[in-house]
């Protein structure tokens, strides 16, 4: 038995005798010493070599199959991933494992979005871009639809149970029996990380972390071993009572308060989780070994490493550290009574841990797969799954009251927690070359931060880009190692065929550098990388989250990671040197860095108060004398770490250049609104305007129209007499022919007014003329009259013809009012189609024959009698007095009409009854007042009504042999019913 050594390795050497109840026999022994016993024969007789042999249960999980266990690694998770090159079998690689879980819809809100992630089988799911048919979409250079495959798919309504034992158990055996294993969580913001990790408080929601500790507990039951010897380093052990570090920690008092403790209490108890669910499940393990279990927690935040279970200052006068490192409650920042607001916020100092080779001798001289381990931190023994769940409270506190899982509860930083197994078996357990350590590293990666969307800036600025740094880096070292077991692959499959004998240093040496050292989080990993162990990747997703591509770049690097094989031959990777190098070069990283901390007491969403704290970080001590390995002296490779800077300052220029161009787009928008709303408002005016002064338009034609027909009832009143022959005929055919008209256009309304109005307007006019000319232009253009504003809505506004009599004989007539009425009427009932043994319409009296004597007499007094007769005729209540049904609106041919029109006026020209070229003035005079009046309104030919002819006169103005042809859609008034 060697004397009691300061430091040794320990040993994972395996009992023959133990091993036998364990199929798959050969147990890792990774770190076994030279040093045998009678019983650990085998083991070291299969040191090295075998050290890195499968484990004892590979075949623990449920995807790994005995009979596939030599067969080439799965590649190409995602369908289109290229990349499938055959491995040669090698039992000692395994790829990494990835498990996808998809998050639960939580809320209303989140019900609103359409899941973007469809599961297909067990293993593989599709991804489709919700705004696939957008603009957006199809800037982008994300396909939008895709399906990725996962060593199994966990949907929503897994429970936590469920998902802990298929995906974390067989890690939990592994670390029992003495092999290492890594299990991340990886996903961005809000995706169910920490609930799959920590979960909840609720029953049964109990997530990975405790499940783990009260698995473990529950095994190790009535074995638990004396804690003589404690671990160092990576997996080097000590003496415990030669350490100066404590083995414990006490937790915090609830008595001792006010403090802060004690208002964090409900995040304790509800949001840091680890509540009273127990996980029942017990492995069985071989009862001939001790155990004792160790608990480490650190946080990498801003690209440093912190202790989450190191003594804290509450300032650094009121520090009070005890001789074993154990925080008295004076110092214990979370016995600090509860920052008032308005004194100054206290400081709190915190140093970081510095990240260090670790030395070769803890690999058995294998320095490449020794790996790195976090210097200072502290690993505490717990007896209890309890006490470790209260250890781990205390680290959440920590990490709340750093502000790194501030209020908002999201992690602004990875937390890894470690357990570490110290198994001896019992006839050995002073033996301390006989002591095998395996460790269990679970990590909570801080959720990928999709800057773009949730503008962050200043503080969490930096901590997003430095989150986003070490999970780039994390993706570049899975591509390079996947590279490099490709090439290394390539190399022996081409040694192979070619038969010949090669040298695989010389092509490991030819590798790519694996960029671990350009973040923390995988220089603290890597050794889960490039040494033993196994891993496994816990893929979360939220589908109702509106960050598709932020999920699409966690899905391929879920796709990367599941082809890199972790186990390999340890010098496939090289060890970046360490962080001592970049000193010697005269490269500082960073500065001592203070910032505020608010925290919500009385837990998330109460807001009771806030407390104010300062934090200040201070950097790790750089220690040179440490020892270090030999790969640590390696040059560093100033290219790549370059390349990584610039790829971050990049992605930092690219952010910036996203918020410019949504700063841009939003001033945009708003000149946009601005100018269009100044733009409505003008139209607005303008069309006011423009309806205002129609109105007075309109007023100022209806006026003009009441005017006109306030007149012509002042001029009826001139009374024609009846006696004088052809004279009283005139106005008796005027007034017949209205009369027609009016029955005609009963049905004309408002219309009529405008006939009316310009009988009446040509009556004002100094009609002295019976030219023919003249009238045969006021009747075309009657048809082409712009109908009267006046005139019902939907309606045709019809013109009647305004049958002007040029030979109406009117000088020095005068008719009274009340004989003009009678006239009229006597006219109205002889165009009656009962006195009419003509079946069309009469219309005789427009077209009758004018005698001499009319045609000598005063053409205006005719026009004032006729206008005045129609004006009377014209009003509804004349027609209606009649008991006449309204007649029809019969649009005549206006072809024919002005021909027949034409016709009679030559026939008057040659008759000698010309009007006058004052009346010819006059007329166009009217007509133009007309037109003026009507507003400019378009017109249709349709709208314009004349009087329709009757077979005699048709016959008249036709001429002998012409017939008369009604137009597409006309009434043929030839055909025309009695009315
Ligand atoms: N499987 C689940 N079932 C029920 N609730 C869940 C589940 N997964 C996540 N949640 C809830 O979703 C919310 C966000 O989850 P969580 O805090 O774990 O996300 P996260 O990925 O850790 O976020 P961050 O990276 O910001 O810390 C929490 O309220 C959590 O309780």
């Amino acid at each position: 038995m060697a004397s009691r050594p300061k430091t040794t390795r320990s040993s994972t050497r395996t009992k023959a005798a133990t091993q036998a109840a364990d199929p798959p026999a050969p147990t890792r022994t990774t770190r076994a010493v030279s040093k045998t016993t009678a019983s650990s024969s085998t083991a070291a007789s299969s040191k090295k070599t075998i050290a890195r042999k499968p484990l004892v249960n590979r075949n623990n999980s449920p995807e790994i199959k005995p009979s596939s266990r030599n067969a080439a690694p799965k590649l190409a998770a995602v369908t289109n991933t290229a990349s499938s090159i055959e491995l040669p079998p090698d039992t000692d690689k395994e790829p990494i494992k990835a498990f996808l879980r998809i998050r639960p819809c939580l809320d209303d809100a989140e019900a609103t979005y359409e899941p973007y992630l469809e599961p297909l089988t067990d293993s593989s799911v599709r991804m489709t871009d919700p705004s696939s048919s957008s603009a957006h979409s199809r800037m982008s250079t994300i396909s939008p639809s895709s399906i990725y495959t996962f060593s199994h798919v966990f949907p929503p309504d897994t429970t936590q149970s469920e998902f802990f034992s298929k995906t974390t158990l067989p890690l939990v055996r592994d670390v029992l029996e003495g092999r290492n294993g890594l299990l991340f969580a990886y996903g961005v913001t809000n995706s169910g990380k920490t609930h799959t990790i920590q979960g909840g408080s609720e029953a049964g929601s109990a997530g990975i972390m405790p499940r783990t500790l009260d698995v473990i507990f529950n095994s190790i039951e009535g074995l638990h071993g004396d804690p003589k010897y404690r671990p160092v380093r990576l997996q080097g052990i000590e003496l415990a009572a030669e350490s100066n570090e404590p083995t414990t920690i006490r937790l915090p008092s609830k008595n001792s308060s006010p403090a802060l403790a004690d208002v964090l209490e409900d995040d304790l108890s509800s949001a840091s989780t680890f509540g009273t669910d127990t996980d029942p499940t017990v492995l069985k393990l071989d009862r001939n070994y001790e155990y004792t279990i160790w608990l480490s927690y650190a946080e990498v935040y801003n690209e440093k490493v912190y202790d989450l279970f190191g003594a804290l200052e509450a300032g650094a006068s009121s520090a009070v550290q005890t001789p074993s490192g154990i925080p008295r409650s004076t110092s214990n920042f979370l016995n600090m009574p509860v920052p008032s607001n308005k004194a100054p916020p206290p400081l709190l100092t915190r140093k970081a841990l510095t990240v260090k080779p670790s030395p070769a001798s803890d690999a058995d001289g294998d320095a490449a797969s020794a790996g790195k381990y976090i210097a200072g931190l502290r690993q505490v023994q717990v007896r209890s799954a309890a006490e470790a769940k209260g250890l781990l409270r205390v680290g959440q506190l920590h990490r709340r009251v750093f502000g790194t899982l501030a209020n908002s509860q999201s992690s602004r930083s990875h937390a890894l927690v470690t357990i570490k197994v110290l198994r001896v078996h019992r006839g050995e357990r002073n033996d301390p070359a006989c002591i095998q350590t395996a460790r269990l590293t679970v990590v909570d990666l801080a959720g990928s931060e999709r800057t773009k969307h949730t503008h962050a800036s200043g503080e969490r600025l930096r901590e997003a880009g430095n989150i986003n740094k070490s999970l780039m880096v994390l993706g570049q070292c899975m591509e390079t190692l996947r590279a490099n077991q490709h090439a290394l692959a390539r190399s022996l499959q081409q040694g192979v065929k070619a038969g010949t004998q090669f040298d695989t240093r010389d092509v490991k040496r030819g590798l790519a550098l694996v960029p671990f050292r350009h973040s923390k989080l995988t220089e603290v990993l890597m050794d889960y990388f490039v040494g033993d162990g196994r891993a496994v990747m816990i893929v979360n997703v939220n589908p109702y989250d509106t960050g598709f591509d932020e999920n699409v770049h966690v899905m391929k690097f879920a796709a990367l990671a599941r082809e890199v094989c972790t186990n390999p031959a340890a010098a496939v990777s090289r060890i970046p040197p360490s962080p001592t190098k970049l000193k010697a070069n005269g490269i500082r990283p960073s500065s001592s860095h203070r910032r505020k901390v608010t925290i919500s007491l009385g837990g998330p969403g109460k807001k009771a108060s806030e407390a104010h704290l300062e934090v200040l970080e201070e950097d790790e001590e750089l220690d040179d004398g440490e020892e270090t390995s030999v790969e640590d002296d390696e040059p560093i490779n100033p290219l790549v770490n370059a390349l990584f800077d610039e790829v971050e300052e990049l992605r930092m220029q690219l952010y910036d250049a996203h918020l410019r161009c949504a700063l841009i787009e939003a001033e945009t928008r708003e000149e946009v609104m601005v100018e269009m709303e100044e733009r409505m408002r003008s139209m607005e005016d303008m069309f006011t305007r423009r309806l205002m002064r129609v109105m007075e338009h309109n007023e100022e034609k209806l006026d003009a129209k009441l005017d006109m027909i306030q007149r012509s009832r002042v001029l009826s009143k001139v009374a024609v007499p009846r006696s004088e022959g052809g004279y009283s005929d005139s106005i008796a055919d005027s007034v017949e022919s209205d009369a027609i008209g009016q029955l005609r256009m009963s049905d004309v309304g408002e219309g009529e007014y405008d006939e009316a109005e310009s009988s009446v307007a040509g009556r004002d006019g100094d009609y002295e003329s019976n030219d023919s000319d003249a009238y045969v232009h006021s009747t075309s253009d009657a048809r082409s009259r712009t109908p009267s504003p006046l005139a019902g809505k939907g309606k045709a506004a019809p013109k009647r013809q305004s049958t002007i009599r040029p030979n109406a004989k009117l000088s020095n007539a005068v008719v009274s009012d009340q004989e003009t009425e009678t006239e009229t009427e006597d006219e109205i009932e002889t165009a009656s189609p009962d006195d009419n043994d003509d079946e069309d319409v009469e219309t005789d009296g427009i077209l009758d024959e004018p005698t001499e004597s009319e045609s000598a007499s005063d053409s205006e007094e005719s026009i004032e009698d006729w206008t005045e007769s129609e004006a009377s005729e014209t009003t509804p209540a004349r027609a209606k007095g009649k008991g006449k049904a309204p007649a029809k609106l019969v649009v005549a041919p206006s072809k024919p009409l002005v021909m027949a029109q034409a016709k009679r006026t030559q026939g008057q020209v040659q008759q000698g009854r010309k009007p006058t070229g004052k009346a010819s003035k006059t007329v166009a005079e009217l007509e133009q007042e007309l037109d003026e009046l009507s507003l400019g309104d378009e017109i249709d030919p349709e709208d314009s009504t004349v009087i329709i002819p009757n077979k005699k006169a048709r016959e008249k103005a036709m001429g002998p042999g012409m017939e008369y042809v009604p137009g597409k859609g006309e009434v043929d008034p030839g055909k025309k019913k009695k009315r």
